[in-house]
């Protein structure tokens, strides 16, 4: 590991940490005033690997962040029925603030459907038409977890959102739970925004002229040293496993070793984004339960 590596890391988990230890605050805060615990429901279908880490991360998140999270785990060949029910079951009870669905669903489950109808005002991930519509109309909501902790990152590097005003950000990836919201997002911060994807000619060039890269396509170190402008701030969401001298090791769509040598700042695989995605999810589950406590518009950090 070079001293180029520390010198301009973000380091996502410290982030998170931070991030997690200020919704406790607030957490307990809200129930010496409001005598209620936010509650999240996390639904897992099935038994990918990766999903079970994912969720239990978030239980564990939710107990240090003081949250009452329970866990409801399906089999693999459960109904589109038995999942709704459950759904149904979650959007009325009084004591589950956040309901979230882990993705991807195992075939021939419909994660359309399944989204539309979780209550809005649960939909702790964002996903939801109600709270997609309202990002887009730039209106408050409850905003995907991922989009929201690249935000923040940038936000916390820049030293506030005002520096982000002007900045071109290119985003590779169109993805809905990503792509598209995070370019909201950075609209909203005023940021000149160019979604490229896998169908943009010449994406080295566009990439090249970017203030701010972030990449979201789930393509194993795609985004190379000569992809980057000297000096660009490069946010990398991707989390791919790849088998390296034998071993299986996780890495970004960015070529962490090359392009570190060239940005001024960029986030780590593992250690970046990952964590921000699970602490931001604790913001909004907060952010929900006071939304239901006050029966106002939906909060956004
Ligand atoms: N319902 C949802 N499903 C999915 C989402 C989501 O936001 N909501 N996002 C991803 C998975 N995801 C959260 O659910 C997620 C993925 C990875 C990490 C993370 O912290 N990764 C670590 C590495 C973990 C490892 O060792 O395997 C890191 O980057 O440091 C957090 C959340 C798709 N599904
Ligand atoms: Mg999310």
């Amino acid at each position: 590991m070079s001293d180029r590596y520390h010198e301009n890391r973000i380091d996502g988990k410290a982030m998170a940490d931070r991030l997690v230890a200020d919704v406790a605050k607030q957490v307990a805060t809200l129930k010496q005033t409001e005598h209620v615990i936010p509650g999240l429901a996390v639904v897992i279908v099935g038994d990918d690997p990766a999903s079970k880490v994912y969720v239990g991360n978030k239980i564990k998140r939710a107990k240090e962040a003081g949250l009452n999270s329970i866990k409801y785990e399906l089999p693999e060949n459960c109904t589109q029925d038995e999942l709704e029910q459950l759904i149904e079951r979650l959007n009325n009870d009084a004591d589950v603030h956040g309901i979230l669905v882990q993705l991807p669903l195992p075939k021939p489950l419909s994660e359309a459907r399944v989204i539309e109808l979780i209550s809005a005002e649960k939909d702790v991930d964002g996903f939801h038409p109600q709270n997609v519509g309202r990002l887009v109309a730039g209106q408050h909501s409850l905003v995907p977890c991922t989009p929201l902790g690249c935000l923040i990152m940038l936000r916390e590097h820049f030293h506030g959102e005002a520096a982000l005003s002007g900045k071109h950000a290119v985003v590779i990836g169109r993805s809905n739970i990503v792509g598209k919201p995070l370019a909201q997002l950075l609209l909203q911060a005023n940021c000149t925004v160019s979604i490229v994807h896998s169908r943009t000619r010449d994406i080295e060039t566009l990439c090249r002229q970017a203030d701010i890269l972030i990449a979201a396509v789930g393509r194993p170190q795609l985004v190379e040293k000569n992809w980057v402008k000297p000096g660009a701030v490069v946010i990398d969401v991707g989390i791919n496993a790849i088998e390296s001298d034998g071993a299986r090791k996780l890495v970004g769509d960015v070529d962490f070793a090359s392009v570190s040598q060239v940005a001024s700042a960029i986030t780590p695989v593992p250690g970046g984004v990952g964590p921000m995605t699970i602490a931001c999810l604790m913001q909004n589950t907060l952010n929900a339960a006071r939304m239901q406590i006050q029966h106002s518009d939906p909060i956004r950090t």
